[in-house]
């Protein structure tokens, strides 16, 4: 064979490689009639969502309607915002949809054990023990910890009002949301133990990756051997926790062992549910992780929203602290009850995750092709789920910029679809850490307010600028004034 031969066969072959990996997956929703934003050629519509998925989504539903479809480098995503289809396929349908997709491929340790990401019998096994850690009663168990951290980030807002002081919310409500993980979960708390401390800083270091490196491994999987030296100090942090936790799983299966007693907490309820061998320490060590990487953002983010949102609605700021002050009144303390009967305060808290969901969109494998209500959904192609989309679709929540607690009156509430409403997702596969979360924030909620008001300032970004990383952050600092209240 001639070198000519040789050279046509070669880029034949070049060509064809790049059409059918970086051209034709392109066409897969043209095809299929489903609209959506034009991918530019490799990257997809990676650059339109870099300056902000949440609101690109939004932008697109109005474009393209509630069904579109984009692609995250080749990966395609077809974006569903009609909640009518969502219900089949998170609720009705889920036996045929029970899976998320990782969209970093192989996952590394101790990611792959995470009820997060595992798949089939393995999330069945270890959502059963989890659902059980999670109950109502075993979280009044753990109580103690969320009350303990709740109280040390009062004493920290009042020392700053004082000191006529601001400080960034994110960080103030991320020491504590840090601190209830760092302890819930790893089993080290601030006040007793030494290690507590170092576990968090490096806990703080796993968030720290740079938005561009966790593009590049979305975008890029097999890249990530050559990202090792900027993911170091992420990989350092990880092989410390996961020690360190191992380490204490081992003491408290000796204290089990001696029937000495232990500390209370999501790790020791998940070593006792796991005693007849139904979890592994690894399993153990990946679901401490997980519960780090979902509840510490969201939590803290939530709460950061909140007291914005306080801060700029002075008049929902005093009916909420009215509310409050009543039952201390009436009750003298504000405890794992009471915190779960106060109604104002949930429909405060619910308007802002309405508008501010953390996990701004979530998303679902699909098994096999099939169709739900007229639209195709097809195999290996997953299912986004735009929940701050939904949050902000006029067509379910009127004015939907609007800041209205109202919204969550049980008469409006009953008046509207529910699942137009899911900042924890829905159904079998939605957050199991909800109601640590839902409780955290309230006591934490009730406590501020009944200390500090909060105003708005100079320094106060107005309107908030968000970025839609893993979770829908602050963009930048949030200041607002603080002033103890007398
Ligand atoms: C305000 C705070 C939080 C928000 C907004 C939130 C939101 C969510 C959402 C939307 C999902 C996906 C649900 C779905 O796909 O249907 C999820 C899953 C999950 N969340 Fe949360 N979360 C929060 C706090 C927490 C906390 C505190 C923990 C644990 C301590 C936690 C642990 C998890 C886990 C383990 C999953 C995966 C469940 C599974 O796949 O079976 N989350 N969360």
């Amino acid at each position: 064979m001639s070198t000519w031969t040789l050279a046509i066969i070669a880029v034949t072959c070049a060509v064809y490689l790049f059409y059918t990996s970086y051209v034709s997956p392109f066409k897969l929703f043209s095809k299929s009639g489903i609209k959506g934003p034009p991918p530019t050629l490799i990257v997809g519509n990676l650059s339109e969502f870099r300056k902000g998925l949440h609101d690109s989504l939004v932008n697109n539903r109005q474009k393209y309607g509630k069904v579109f479809g984009t692609f995250l480098g080749t990966q395609p995503m077809l974006w569903i915002g009609d909640v009518d289809i969502l219900k089949i396929i998170m609720v009705k349908e889920f036996h045929q949809f029970p899976d998320r997709e990782a969209l970093i491929k192989k996952l590394p340790y101790p990611f792959k054990h995470s009820v997060l990401f595992t798949s089939g019998e393995d999330w069945k096994r270890i959502r059963s023990i989890l659902t059980a850690t999670f109950s109502a009663s075993k979280l009044k168990q753990i109580f103690y910890i969320v009350e303990s951290a709740c109280n040390r980030c009062v004493e920290k807002l009042e020392a700053l009002s004082e000191n006529e002081e601001i400080a960034d919310m994110k960080v103030i409500y991320g020491n504590l949301t840090m601190e209830v993980i760092a302890a819930s979960a790893f089993g080290v708390q601030l006040e007793n133990d030494p290690r507590a401390s170092k576990l968090i800083n490096y806990a703080n270091k796993i968030f720290d990756t740079a938005p561009t490196i966790q593009f590049i491994l979305v975008l890029m999987p097999s890249f990530q051997p050559f990202l090792r030296f900027f993911l170091r100090e992420r990989q350092e942090s990880t092989t410390y926790i996961a020690n360190t936790v191992k380490g204490i799983i081992r003491e408290r299966r000796e204290s089990l062992k001696n029937g000495t007693r232990c500390n209370r907490d999501l790790l020791q309820l998940m070593i006792e549910a796991s005693e007849d061998g139904k979890m592994s320490d690894d399993e153990i060590v990946g679901q401490a992780y997980i519960f780090l990487i979902a509840g510490y953002e969201t939590t803290a983010n939530t709460l950061t929203y909140a007291t914005y949102l306080l801060a700029n609605h002075p008049e929902v700021q005093d009916k909420l602290y009215k509310e409050i002050d009543k039952t201390y009144q009436d009750k003298g303390v504000i405890d794992y009850e009471s915190v779960s009967e106060l109604q104002y305060l949930d429909m405060v808290l619910s308007e802002t995750l309405r508008i501010y969901p953390p996990a701004h969109a979530v998303n679902r494998g699909v098994s096999k092709d099939v169709t739900i209500n007229g639209v195709k959904l097809l195999k290996s192609v997953p299912v986004g789920i735009p929940i701050y989309g939904i949050h902000h679709d006029p067509d379910y929540w009127p004015n939907p910029e609007q800041f209205r607690p109202e919204r969550f009156t049980p008469e409006e509430k009953q008046a509207r679809n529910p699942s137009c409403y899911m900042p924890f997702g829905m159904g079998p596969r939605n957050c199991i850490g909800m109601r640590l979360a839902l409780i955290e924030a309230k006591l934490a909620l009730a406590k501020v307010v009944k200390a500090v008001e909060f105003s708005a300032i100079d320094k106060t970004e107005i309107p908030l600028k968000l970025k839609a990383g893993g979770t829908l952050s602050p963009a930048n600092p949030v200041y607002v004034g603080i002033k103890k209240r007398l």
